[in-house]
């Protein structure tokens, strides 16, 4: 019989402990994305734990630097970035200190997570901690790389928005299948709204629960991510041409797909991933959305004649989203960027002939790195003089979130910041010369 994970001297509470320690080990180790190592790290623990797991280490992953900090000026010598009392001692410090966890149940529930010597400094240092009455600074602090990074791209605001949106949880922000029902949808959520077809509310709960998930009346998604969809539908809508066709290509779990089909566009949505389109599917299933679901890599793929309009939501490192996905900011490096630009300049050259002349076309990433951006739109516009920027109209965006003086928008941490922030973006709207 397969040996389960969970060892039989487990106290109450530890399964999901040792689950979040396992979370941790994938990402900081093995540099795996949070989400894709859910599955197989929570497969011995049940119901709540296996939300408790999650929430325990995506918590450690975005207060990381300030928890080693406290752990660093209490033992003599550092411990080893990847050794178990380190991670047992992150696990236990944050219960204790963000999530509101009793200090006896946040330690005794980790300390059968290390044996022996280990764990009684574990027990010494969580001890001398807490005791100390010692805090999490209120700003927390980036990875040093991370924060070098991005404040050579965006200079020291960007960096501050960053670390202010890691301090408090995201809102949840919803699209509406009909922007003419915004102020209904607004009043029964109980939100606030950005734009015509935006609805934002703080402290959701269980998404399913909430009014018109079920009917399929909206589908969540951050207002950064919702611009790029609204930019093509806004280039169709200025031309008064109507049904128009639109390829939305790295289409799934399907957000915008489910966008541009709510805006009467005939669309092909075409992903690589057989399990995010089956999340397509669904998504279009309990919408009633209708969109030709494609099987496909768009680096061999081809469509059967040119779209009006052409979506690339490309994939990338995925840095804008760290506010839901703090394993982004461990993870994340160089070489993986410089991967994902190379892939997004394949897949924009390729497509870039499907799109009719006289059509639109939108790139978007949601990555806060250059590279997957302004170099990235700076090399194609180089390469292909039939396409030109056009800029959208500032009425398109919510204010405070302004479009660029060549024409793209990129939007960063510490927009909206009084509203509840929004997603990293880079995304840029052309058109094809007739
Ligand atoms: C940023 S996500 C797309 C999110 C989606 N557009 C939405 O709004 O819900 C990028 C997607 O690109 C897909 N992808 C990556 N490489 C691809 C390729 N060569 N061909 C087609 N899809 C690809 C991934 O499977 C992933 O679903």
């Amino acid at each position: 019989m397969p040996r389960s994970p969970n060892s039989d001297s487990d106290a109450l509470g530890t399964p999901s402990r040792r689950a979040a320690l396992r979370l941790l080990d994938a990402v900081l180790r093995r540099g795996e994305p949070l989400e894709q190592a859910l599955v197989a790290a929570t497969r011995h623990v049940y119901g709540p734990d296996r939300g408790l797991a999650h929430a325990i280490a995506a918590e450690v992953l975005r207060r990381l630097p300030d928890l080693d900090a406290l752990i660093d000026s209490v033992t003599e010598r550092p411990l080893p970035d990847d050794a178990k009392a380190r991670m047992a001692l992150r696990i236990a410090l944050v219960q204790a200190l963000v999530l509101g966890t009793p200090h006896h149940a946040a330690i005794a529930t980790v300390l059968p997570l290390v044996d022996g010597g280990p764990r009684k400094l574990v027990h010494g240092v969580f001890g001398a901690i807490v005791r100390s009455g010692v805090l999490l600074p209120e700003l927390p602090a980036l990875p040093p790389l991370v924060e070098a990074r991005w404040e050579a791209a965006w200079g020291p605001a960007m960096t501050d928005g960053a670390a202010q949106a890691i301090a408090a949880p995201p809102p949840l922000d919803i699209t509406l299948a009909d922007p003419a029902e915004t102020e209904q949808w607004r009043v029964a959520l109980g939100g606030t709204s950005l734009l015509p077809g935006h609805v934002r509310v703080a402290d959701a709960g269980s998404v399913t629960e909430l009014p018109g998930f079920a009917e399929g009346r909206w589908w969540v998604q951050d207002i950064a991510a919702s611009l790029p969809a609204r930019l093509l539908a806004d280039a169709v809508r200025q031309q008064g041409e109507a049904p128009a066709r639109a390829i939305d290509l790295c289409a799934a779990p399907g957000g915008k797909t489910l966008q541009l089909a709510a805006a009467g566009f005939t669309v092909a949505a075409v992903d690589v991933s057989n399990a995010r389109i089956k999340r397509l599917r669904e998504n279009l299933f309990r919408t009633r959305l209708k969109a030709e679901v494609i099987a496909g890599d768009v680096l061999r793929w081809q469509p059967e004649a040119p779209a009006d309009a052409l979506l690339i939501d490309a994939p990338c490192s995925a840095t804008g989203i760290f506010r839901r996905h703090p394993d982004v900011l461990h993870r994340v490096h160089p070489p993986i960027v410089e991967e994902m630009a190379a892939l997004q300049a394949r897949l924009w050259a390729r497509a870039a002939d499907w799109v009719r002349p006289g059509g639109a076309l939108v790139f978007a990433t949601c990555s806060l790195e250059p590279a997957e951006g302004e170099a990235q739109l700076a090399r194609f516009l180089a390469d292909r003089p039939d396409y030109t920027i056009d800029a959208p109209a500032a009425a398109l965006l919510p204010e405070g979130i302004p479009v660029h003086a060549e024409g793209y928008v990129r939007t960063l941490p510490g927009m909206l910041a009084a509203a509840g922030g929004c997603d990293g973006f880079f995304m840029v709207r052309l058109r094809r010369q007739g």
